[in-house]
């Protein structure tokens, strides 16, 4: 487990980290959402040992992260622009990982590049940020290491790369526990792949929670109430948003779904059916409730 506690980081007069803690559990997605600025690199830089905190401590296990050689080849960082040497070619990065990573997978790195489609000797500046992007991901992978830092590593991959590359994720993590740790600036990149989703605001984490909590205990129901009542007179509930067209509401409630199925029968509507939210439906009510605008935020 990865625990960051309090952590800092000043540039100047920028406080780009603002006394975050996090943990992060092994064998789960951790996102990290936020605007450009929000300060999601630093911390990222921060949990992988790249960067020194100000103030605080990262620890892995218990162990110290920062310059500790010991913890260095249990974390992967693919960079939002990642670094590749001059003319050097998928081949030259595969040898010099490999000399960083012991555990490097070199036939999976072949088997990878052959499958994403890219030339194992052509020289990685002549890549598109799409193909360079892919790379990384697959540089990443097959070091093998128990944590792999994403920064913005979704953006630039085309849908069928995307969902490619969560797929191979899917499968590190239930053949070899992989934790990956993801930093966004979109909510939807985000759904379908995280466990647990920290929102950080200049700085400083405004929210942090696993999505099956979230999902748990918010609900939106669209309903046809009988004659002579509206939405207002569903006292019971916990309303945190209702939407009217005509007769049909659209309400987000707080609440397990039995809860809210057991109040919206004793209501005798006409109609009522209780539909999934998204992931950015769950943090615009959340966010709502802790006097966030978050489509300012992060849409
Ligand atoms: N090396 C640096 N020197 C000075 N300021 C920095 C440095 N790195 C980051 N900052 C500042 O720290 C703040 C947070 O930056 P950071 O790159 O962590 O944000 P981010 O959330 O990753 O943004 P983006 O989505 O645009 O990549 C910003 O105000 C940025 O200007």
């Amino acid at each position: 487990m990865i625990k960051a506690e309090n952590l800092t980081k000043k540039f100047d007069d920028i406080v780009a980290v603002d006394h975050v803690s996090a943990q992060i559990r092994d064998g789960s997605v951790f996102g990290l959402i936020g605007t450009n600025g929000a300060g999601k690199s630093t911390f990222l830089r921060m949990l992988s040992g790249i960067l020194k905190p100000d103030e605080g401590t990262v620890t892995i296990d218990g162990e110290q992260i920062f310059e500790n050689e010991k913890v260095k080849d249990r974390f992967f960082y693919i960079s939002d622009d990642q670094y590749y040497f001059n003319n050097s070619s998928p081949l030259d990065m595969m040898e010099f990982y490999s000399r960083i990573y012991p555990q490097f997978n070199k036939e999976r790195f072949h088997k990878l590049l052959g499958s994403f489609g890219l030339e194992a000797r052509r020289k990685v500046h002549t890549f598109s940020k799409g193909m360079k992007k892919q790379l990384s991901v697959i540089c990443g992978v097959c070091a093998n290491t128990d944590y792999l830092f994403c920064d913005e590593t979704f953006d630039g991959l085309d849908p069928v790369m995307r969902q490619a590359v969560k797929s191979i994720f899917a499968n590190d993590m239930s053949e070899r526990n992989l934790t990956p740790i993801i930093a966004s600036h979109n909510l939807r990149e985000l759904e379908d792949i995280c466990d647990h989703v920290g929102l950080l605001h200049r700085g400083g984490i405004l929210l942090s929670r696993d999505l099956d909590d979230m999902k748990l205990n918010i609900h939106k129901v669209q309903c046809v109430l009988k004659d002579g009542m509206t939405a207002e007179d569903l006292t019971a509930m916990q309303r945190i948003k209702t939407e009217t067209r005509g007769k049909l509401y659209t309400i987000t409630v707080r609440g397990t779904r039995e809860e809210v199925e057991g109040l919206m029968e004793s209501y005798h509507p006409v109609f009522y059916e209780i539909i999934p939210l998204s992931l950015e439906e769950i943090f615009i009510s959340e966010t709502e409730v802790a006097g966030y605008d978050i489509k300012k935020l992060i849409l």
